[in-house]
């Protein structure tokens, strides 16, 4: 599913992450790591929003050769998210799904599951912390992903939604969508088993 080869990230002159060569079958991936380790810098890169060194190629694809093709198939959430506060949800969700070409009734019906529809037309500034994580949680779910990267996706989530999120995760992984799920929390009973991935040493180790 994901080949890292001679992957190096750096900020300024110290690096990050060395991953000299990795290769990830398809499923689903906890990736853990102490703070600082390099959990989110490796999810932006994976993401295609930061730049690095060396290849990272998704089912065949790279963000530097294949660029819409990539990040139409590779989805993702980020830890912290922050949206324009003048937008409403309905409009980020509106624009995801076409950017993405939602299914017909899928964005709808993600709302719908995560809460998210009792607020979408309100503006963003409006919103709580756990309010905001629905959201990003939506828009990170939107479209025909064959990757999602969630970051730290349970932070702030009321039990309710913990539940309802992963029972998404598990049906999207049933039709083949492959995840990496960053979390110092532990997943909840019920969430198939996750393979982990530990940032050690500036690298992952496998468990
Ligand atoms: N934009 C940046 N410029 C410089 N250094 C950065 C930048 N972003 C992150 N870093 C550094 O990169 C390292 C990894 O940070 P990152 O946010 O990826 O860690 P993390 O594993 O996600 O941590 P946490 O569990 O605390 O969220 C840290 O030392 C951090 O200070």
């Amino acid at each position: 599913m994901m080949v890292f080869e001679q992957f190096r990230k750096s900020y300024g002159k110290t690096e990050i992450l060395g991953i000299p060569h990795l290769q990830l079958q398809p499923g689903v991936y906890w990736l853990r790591g102490d703070n600082g380790a390099g959990k989110s810098t490796l999810m932006r890169s994976i993401a295609g929003m930061i730049p690095y060194e060396g290849n990272i190629t998704v089912n065949e694809m790279n963000i530097r050769r294949n660029r819409l093709a990539y990040t139409s198939v590779v989805n993702y959430a980020e830890a912290e998210p922050l949206y324009p506060g003048f937008l409403t949800g309905s409009d980020l969700v509106q624009f995801y799904a076409a950017s993405k070409r939602a299914p017909a009734g899928q964005a709808q019906s993600l709302c719908e599951q995560m809460g998210v529809h009792t607020f979408m037309g309100n503006r963003v500034a409006t919103y709580s912390s756990g309010m905001t994580k629905k959201l990003s949680l939506v828009l990170g779910l939107i479209g025909n992903p064959q990757l999602v990267l969630l970051d730290e996706p349970l932070i702030t989530l009321d039990t309710t939604s913990t539940g309802i999120l992963q029972q998404i995760v598990n049906e999207y992984a049933d039709r083949g969508v492959s995840f990496i799920i960053s979390s110092h929390q532990d997943m909840v009973p019920g969430t198939r088993p996750m393979t982990q991935l530990y940032i050690k040493n500036k690298t992952i180790e496998t468990a």
